[in-house]
C-alpha cells in the first residue's frame, strides 16, 4: 500500500490527475487497445477532473481510447436531475473531453430491472478486459462507492439501501432535505474494485481523518469497508494533511519519507525505474 500525503486539497487533485496522466500515457492507448477507467462523484474529485479537462486542451491526454465506469447511482433520481451522477459526470467531465459517448458508462438507476443492471455493468466490465485504474473516494464511515458499513467485502456491483450517515453527509446535495436524498443507489461491489489492476482512493479533510486510520492502521473490517484495500496489491491512499489527523505521527513520518518515490509516480519515470514501495 502506498500513502501519499500531500498539503491540501488542492494538491491532491492535481496529484490525482498527473497520475491518471501518467497511467494512460504509459499505456498508449490507441484503436481496439482502450484504457479502462473506474470513476467516482462527489465534492473530492472535482478538482482532479478539472486538471484533466486542462491537461486535454493542452493536448497532453486524449480520452478517445478511454472507456469509463461509474463506481455508484442512485435510484429513482431523473437522469437529467442536478445531484444525480449522470448528470455530474457529463457536466462535470465527459463534455468537456474527446470521449466517445459509448465508451462512457454510469449505472442507470431508473432501468426498469434494477439486478439486471448491475449485472449488465459487470458484464460490460469483464468485456472491456477489466479495469486498469479505478478510482474512488469514501465517506465519512469509510465507505467506498455506496459500500455501506457492513456490506460484503467480496460484493459485486448492486442494489444499496443507504445508510443514515451516508443520507446526512449527501443531504447538502439536496437543499439539506435528507428527506429528499434517494435511500437506495447502485454501486459497484468492494469485489468489483479489487478486480481492478490498480485502486487510487482520495481522502481530504478532518472529517474524513478517522476514516483513512480506519483503513490504514487497523483490520480488514466490512464496518469501514475501504480497509478492504489493504488486500489489494497495488492501492494508493492519496490524501491531504487534515485527512491524517487520526492517524499515528510514526504511521506519517514513514510515509511522508517516501515523498520524492511518490513524486516520480507523476514525472514520468518509468515503472522499473521507480523504488517498489507497497
Ligand atoms: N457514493 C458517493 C461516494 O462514491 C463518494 O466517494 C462519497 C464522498 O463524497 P465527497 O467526495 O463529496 O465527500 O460520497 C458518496 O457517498
Amino acid at each position: 500500500m502506498r500513502l501519499i500525503i500531500l498539503d491540501n486539497a488542492d494538491v491532491v487533485a492535481e496529484w490525482a490527475a498527473r497520475f491518471v496522466l501518467q497511467r494512460v500515457t504509459q499505456f498508449a492507448p490507441g484503436p481496439g487497445r482502450h484504457f479502462v477507467l473506474g470513476l467516482p462523484t462527489g465534492g473530492t474529485p472535482l478538482g482532479m477532473y478539472r486538471k484533466l479537462i486542462q491537461f486535454y486542451k493542452e493536448g497532453k491526454i486524449s480520452f478517445k481510447y478511454v472507456k469509463t465506469f461509474n463506481m455508484d447511482e442512485y435510484v429513482g433520481l431523473p437522469r437529467d436531475h442536478p445531484e444525480s451522477y449522470h448528470y455530474y459526470m457529463w457536466n462535470e467531465f465527459f463534455k468537456h473531453v474527446d470521449i466517445e459517448p459509448g465508451n462512457a458508462h454510469v449505472l442507470d438507476g431508473n432501468a426498469p430491472d434494477l439486478v439486471a443492471e448491475c449485472q449488465r455493468f459487470e458484464d460490460l466490465i469483464q468485456e472491456a478486459g477489466g479495469v486498469h485504474l479505478f478510482i474512488g473516494g469514501i465517506g465519512p464511515d469509510g465507505h467506498i462507492a455506496f459500500n455501506e458499513p457492513g456490506s460484503s467485502l467480496v460484493s459485486r456491483t448492486r442494489v444499496k439501501t443507504l445508510a443514515y450517515d451516508t443520507l446526512e453527509a449527501n443531504k447538502r446535495f439536496f437543499g439539506n432535505d435528507i428527506s429528499k436524498v434517494p435511500r437506495q443507489a447502485l454501486t459497484v461491489g468492494v469485489g468489483t474494485v479489487m478486480d481492478a489492476k490498480e485502486v487510487m482512493i482520495l481522502i481530504t479533510g478532518v472529517h474524513k481523518s478517522l476514516a483513512l486510520a480506519k483503513a490504514v492502521e487497523e483490520g480488514v473490517n466490512h464496518m469501514w469497508t475501504v480497509s478492504a484495500f489493504q488486500q489489494h496489491a497495488q492501492t494508493l491512499f492519496v490524501c491531504d494533511e487534515d485527512a491524517t489527523l487520526e492517524l499515528r505521527v510514526k504511521t506519517v513520518k514513514y510515509f511522508k519519507a517516501l515523498s520524492e518515490e511518490h513524486q516520480k509516480m507523476i514525472e514520468g519515470v518509468p515503472v522499473d525505474e521507480q523504488r517498489v514501495i507497497h
